[in-house]
């Protein structure tokens, strides 16, 4: 079958990282949104109702930070469902996230079954890559205690990032299937900008990008 890709990232340094990757397959379209999860659904939704043939695939991409113990900086993480970690209200119980508040749902699917193809073939190819759960903020956490509390939140998250919940959203919406991939750049926590290791990020996110060939047939 031929299958038309829309990929999302936030910025052209993701964009181009992924388009190394993808060696010019033209079954995908890969668009820089801007950063955070209002631009990318607003992005996301243009690119699907102006597309001149539909997409059968949208997937959000880009770099991320990882949680200690879970996702190491140059990893790679395969979303197994995206979440809207700051999606919600502050109760004295602590927060509440949008489902406990009777509106919708902070957790959106993915495609399982080439989400786990890809997790093994980046797996098998040496990449070090986990499938788990990864949180969409719109505030970099700074903190040992956000990060804490994030994952208390969200038990198994093993990144974060700032697009993947607004792309699954605007792709839901249309009933098109969804991915997220992220590569990481720096562990979350304390903000330390000079560590981030932003090379091998890009490394990692141009071999999903290979990959990403290999199981989309
Ligand atoms: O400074 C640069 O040279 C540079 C080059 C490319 C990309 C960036 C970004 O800052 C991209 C922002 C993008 O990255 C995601 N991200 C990365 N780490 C985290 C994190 O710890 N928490 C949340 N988001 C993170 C995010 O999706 C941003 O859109 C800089």
């Amino acid at each position: 079958m031929d299958k038309k890709v829309l990929v999302m990232t936030a910025v052209d340094a993701e964009k181009e990282a992924i388009q190394r990757g993808l060696r010019g397959d033209s079954r995908f379209d890969v668009v820089a949104a801007g950063v955070g999860p209002v631009a990318a659904a607003v992005s996301t939704a243009m690119a699907l109702s102006s597309a001149s043939s539909p997409y059968s695939l949208v997937i959000s991409a880009g770099i991320a930070g990882g949680f200690v113990g879970a996702a190491p900086v140059g990893s790679l993480v395969v979303a197994s469902e995206s979440i809207a970690a700051d999606l919600g209200a502050e109760t004295p119980d602590g927060f509440a996230a949008v489902d406990k508040l009777g509106f919708g749902t902070n957790r959106l699917p993915v495609n399982r079954e080439l989400a786990l193809g890809l997790t093994d073939r980046l797996t098998a190819a040496g990449w070090v890559t986990c499938y788990a759960p990864v949180l969409t903020l719109s505030t970099v956490t700074g903190t040992a205690e956000t990060a804490a509390e994030l994952a208390k939140r969200a038990p198994g998250a093993a990144a974060e990032a700032m697009e993947g919940y607004g792309v699954a959203e605007a792709a839901h919406r249309v009933g098109i299937p969804f991915l997220e991939i992220r590569a990481i750049s720096n562990a979350v926590g304390p903000r330390d900008r000079s560590a981030w290791k932003l090379g091998d990020a890009f490394a990692a996110l141009e071999a999903a990008g290979t990959h990403l060939t290999e199981v989309i047939l």
